[in-house]
């Protein structure tokens, strides 16, 4: 698995310690709300865990599997729920946490879902944001790191299902997924 990996771009450690400082910062921003906190499936799995353990104010949790990309490195531009959530969002303020904003289609789609149903506030945490593969206009609240435009996996980020369970985030090499 670490041979198909070109470039080590981001440290577990530099993972954590960031982690870390967003915890803190939406500890604050949700002192007196209690909110449903979305865990956008599968790539967020990890940054959820490691988030909601650096949140120290009372969060009810909900998960939503998604999937746009299969076995490609470019977004189909089709938007599937393979798993809805159970919990109602209706006058809640919800916080959406994701590994990756890239084209933006993904939470574009999720956000205008989430308002339909009633959330009173959406607010979009997101550990990486690739502003060079934006489609549409869409912006985090807040961000953990920008990426360049490479295609990136580990830590909960996948190629064809592969090497989420990198501690790091690595560029995999071209040859892996032309050849
Ligand atoms: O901004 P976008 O271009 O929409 O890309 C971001 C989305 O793509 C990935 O999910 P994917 O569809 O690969 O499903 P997965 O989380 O199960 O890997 C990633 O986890 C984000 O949810
Ligand atoms: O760079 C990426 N890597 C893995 N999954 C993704 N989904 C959108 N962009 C990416
Ligand atoms: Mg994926």
């Amino acid at each position: 698995m670490q041979n198909d990996i070109q470039e080590v771009l981001i440290s577990e450690e530099e993972l954590q310690s960031k982690i870390k400082e967003l915890g803190e910062i939406l500890s604050k921003e949700y002192a007196d709300r209690n909110p449903l906190v979305i865990c956008v499936l599968k790539g967020a799995f990890i940054f959820m865990a490691d988030l909601v353990k650096n949140i120290t104010v009372p969060v009810e949790m909900d998960f939503m599997a998604v999937s746009s990309y299969g076995a490609s490195t470019k977004s189909s531009g089709v938007v599937k729920i393979i798993k809805d959530l159970d919990a109602s969002v209706e006058n809640r303020d919800v916080l959406i946490v994701e590994d990756i904003i890239d084209s933006g289609l993904t939470l574009t789609h999720l956000i205008d879902l989430l308002q339909r149903r009633g959330a009173k506030s959406t607010t979009v945490v997101t550990l990486f944001d690739k502003p060079s593969g934006r489609k549409v206009d869409l912006e985090a609240d807040y961000t953990g790191f920008v990426l360049p435009d490479a295609f990136v996996v580990g830590y909960g980020l996948d190629y064809a299902e592969k090497y989420r369970n990198l501690p790091y985030i690595g560029i995999l090499k071209p040859e892996i997924y032309t050849s």
